[in-house]
């Protein structure tokens, strides 16, 4: 069918997984941005013929904290380089019993606690409004939770993730308030990400990978990073095992999103076209190209 594509998988590996192994034709390229420079190069290949592109979040070598990561120009370098479909893989605090480390989750919702982070790619001169009501795309999701069964992961589907500013982890008392307001996990980088990915039109899902109880667990009075690469160390092999697993299920070419992520852009521009300044369109060539050039 005319309308069918080839979709272009891009993997945002968090902490702990800096490279992916299994990609044919291997080449880490830098991608200019007009928001900035992404986290790193970004490596180009495929598996099993699906094109793929892999960025990691804070760079190699994890030179970057969470509110150091320039998100827009990580998500607009992925959307520049054709990326249809984005798989989020992060490391997660747990604020459930149930959700012990080594735990994966395909998380569904957010409660967006950010507060030093470039939020949207839109602004003063060209404004727009998308819905992130549901911010992460069921269809990848519900292929993930499917390549997670497929390798017997450890894994629940549907989870709310807490996104806080850090770098420090959290207080006692705030986490038991984000188990209370009914979080599930815990975090620093999947915000903005998930709304930029939703402004830049490109299908998101997230994969939290569970490596410690936070500090509200009785057992486990504090967080701490070298616990936290411990039990990475193991569940960096699964996510890549997850990866492999997963793009099969979404690399054959497809029509257009049912949910409707790759059309967020269509009514959610508000600025009348003689009132946007053109440098700040020119810098949404990539993001919104889709929506500016049919006005
Ligand atoms: C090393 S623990 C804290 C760090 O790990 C998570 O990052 P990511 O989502 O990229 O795996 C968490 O959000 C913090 O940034
Ligand atoms: N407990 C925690 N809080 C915030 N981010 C995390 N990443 C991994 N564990 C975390």
């Amino acid at each position: 069918m005319s309308d069918q594509f080839q979709p272009v998988i891009g993997i945002i590996g968090g902490s702990g997984i800096y490279d992916i192994d299994g990609l044919e034709g291997r080449e880490w390229k830098r991608v200019f941005t007009p928001w900035g420079e992404p986290s790193d190069e970004m490596l180009f290949g495929t598996l099993g013929g699906v094109r793929c592109v892999f960025l990691p979040r804070h760079g190699k070598g994890h030179p970057l904290p969470p509110s150091a990561l320039n998100y827009r120009a990580n998500i607009d370098a992925l959307k520049r380089s054709g990326v249809t479909d984005v798989i989020s893989l992060s490391a997660v605090g747990s604020l459930r019993a149930q959700l012990p480390p080594g735990h994966f989750v395909i998380v569904d919702q957010f409660i967006d606690r950010t507060f030093a982070r470039e939020k949207s790619f839109f602004g003063p001169g060209c404004v727009a409004h998308v819905s992130v009501a549901h911010p992460t795309c069921p269809r990848l999701s519900d292929a993930a939770e499917a390549a997670g069964q497929e390798i017997g992961l450890p894994m629940t589907r549907g989870a709310t993730y807490l996104v806080m500013e850090g770098p420090q982890f959290s207080t006692k008392a705030e986490s038991e308030l984000y188990r209370a307001w009914g979080c599930d996990v815990i975090g620093m980088t999947n915000m903005p990400e998930a709304k930029l990915a939703r402004e830049a039109e490109l299908c998101y899902a997230s994969v939290a990978m569970v490596t410690d109880f936070d500090c509200w667990h009785p057992d486990h009075d504090h967080v701490t990073v070298d616990q936290v690469v411990k039990v990475l160390q193991g569940n960096a092999e699964k996510a890549r095992a997850l990866v492999k697993a997963l793009i099969p299920r979404i690399g054959a070419p497809r029509g257009a999103c049912p949910a409707g992520c790759d059309r967020a852009l269509e009514y959610a521009l508000i600025t009348a076209p003689e009132k946007r300044d053109p440098a700040l369109l020119a810098k949404l060539d990539a993001v919104a190209g889709r929506v500016l050039n049919a006005a």
